[in-house]
């Protein structure tokens, strides 16, 4: 796959008063043409300077940007503003304009870009229907909800045919079923039209349900890059396990495990989930063999790009031989556990 982005060795810094801050801090990274490639990172990250530098509203300290065959950097005004209109914004205080109608939001860009009057009427037609408002072109933003607003939003990004779409914390003013129908949207956006996205995010949940591969952004830094399944079954830093643990079982916390600890007196071992088929099947017939009893006592299994991921806390009863004989096992085919003990933890 080719690079629709391309950023290398991109540096910002800002000067303030209190010193100079490094908002981003020798990033690498290519958004491969097609995919939707999550950005999430905590507040204060850079992952909002990371979107204006891809769109040209901020120029490097250091380092290159491209954007298909152009070098922002070395491009005049006239030419960067061009470049600008090949890429669609969405926000989340969705920005629109309240004084327009919903179809007189959407022809804007057109507007701008210089589209006759019944070229424009028909696309903004076309883009409403796609989002699903066509019966909403005459109303007011402040008549539609907040999902309905950023599906104006994505008509009006959408309308002068961008190749990429930015989306800056597209969902995290809306209520978590609407931000499902929004993330659906998106997925059709790049799906059904081809269109590269771009998804800023400090959710999880959001990278889980629409990305193809994430990168993780930490005091400026890209930590981690790489497929969403990948990422989440083996998060390399800190920072990244914190966000898994957000949307998937992970080893119980330390709280939950003192809970676990009083209800349950047997060994407390947590398996990762492999994705193969009749895993917890094997798992039982492991500890079966060993004459060890076992009951789940948290966890979990997701799907995540078709795949299964999580892990399962068992207790495990039975003489200590059998026990570790189980466990030894489980080892022997290449399943990865951790034994939770309560000073561990503490
Ligand atoms: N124009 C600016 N002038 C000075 N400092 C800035 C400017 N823009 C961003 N920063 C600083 O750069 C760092 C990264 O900010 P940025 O907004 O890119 O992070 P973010 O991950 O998008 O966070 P948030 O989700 O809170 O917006 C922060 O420390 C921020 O204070």
């Amino acid at each position: 796959m080719a690079a629709l982005v391309r950023l290398q060795n991109v540096t910002k810094q800002y000067r303030t008063p209190n010193g100079t801050v490094t908002a981003v801090d020798a990033v690498d990274l290519d958004v491969e043409q097609g995919e939707i490639l999550g950005v999430i990172g905590y507040s204060g990250a850079g992952k909002s300077t990371l979107v204006r530098l891809i769109n040209a509203l901020e120029k490097p300290t250091d380092g290159t940007v491209h954007v298909g065959n152009d070098e922002l950097t070395a491009l005049p005004e006239r030419r960067v503003r061009a470049v600008r209109r090949e890429i669609g914004m969405i926000f989340q205080q969705f920005n629109l304009f309240n004084s327009r109608t919903v179809a007189g939001n959407v022809a804007y860009p057109l507007k701008l870009a210089g589209v006759g009057q019944p070229e424009r009427d028909q696309r903004v037609a076309r883009l409403l229907d796609f989002v699903g408002l066509l019966e909403k072109a005459h109303s007011f933003p402040d008549q539609l909800s907040g999902g309905q607003k950023q599906r104006v939003g994505i008509a009006r990004a959408l309308a002068t045919d961008p190749k990429l779409l930015l989306a800056d914390e597209a969902t995290s003013a809306l209520d978590p079923e609407t931000t499902a129908d929004v993330l659906a949207l998106l997925k059709r956006v790049n799906r059904e039209l081809g269109i590269t996205i771009v998804v800023i995010t400090h959710e999880m949940d959001v990278i889980r349900t629409i990305a193809d591969r994430v990168a993780v952004m930490d005091n400026g830094r890209i930590v981690e890059l790489g497929s969403v399944y990948d990422v989440f079954s083996a998060p390399s830093t800190p920072t990244v396990a914190r966000f898994v643990a957000t949307v998937l079982h992970d080893r119980p916390s330390p709280e939950t495990l003192s809970r676990l600890r009083a209800a349950h007196p047997g060994r407390l071992v947590t398996v990762k989930v492999l994705d193969q088929k009749g895993f917890t099947g094997l798992l039982s017939r492991v500890f079966a063999e060993h004459h060890v009893e076992n009951q789940i006592v948290y966890g979990g299994i997701s799907e995540l790009q078709e795949r299964s991921i999580g892990a399962l806390t068992y207790e495990l009863t039975g003489p200590q031989a059998s026990v570790d004989g189980a466990l030894a096992a489980l080892t022997a085919q290449g399943i990865d556990y951790a034994e939770e003990r309560v000073e561990d933890n503490a």
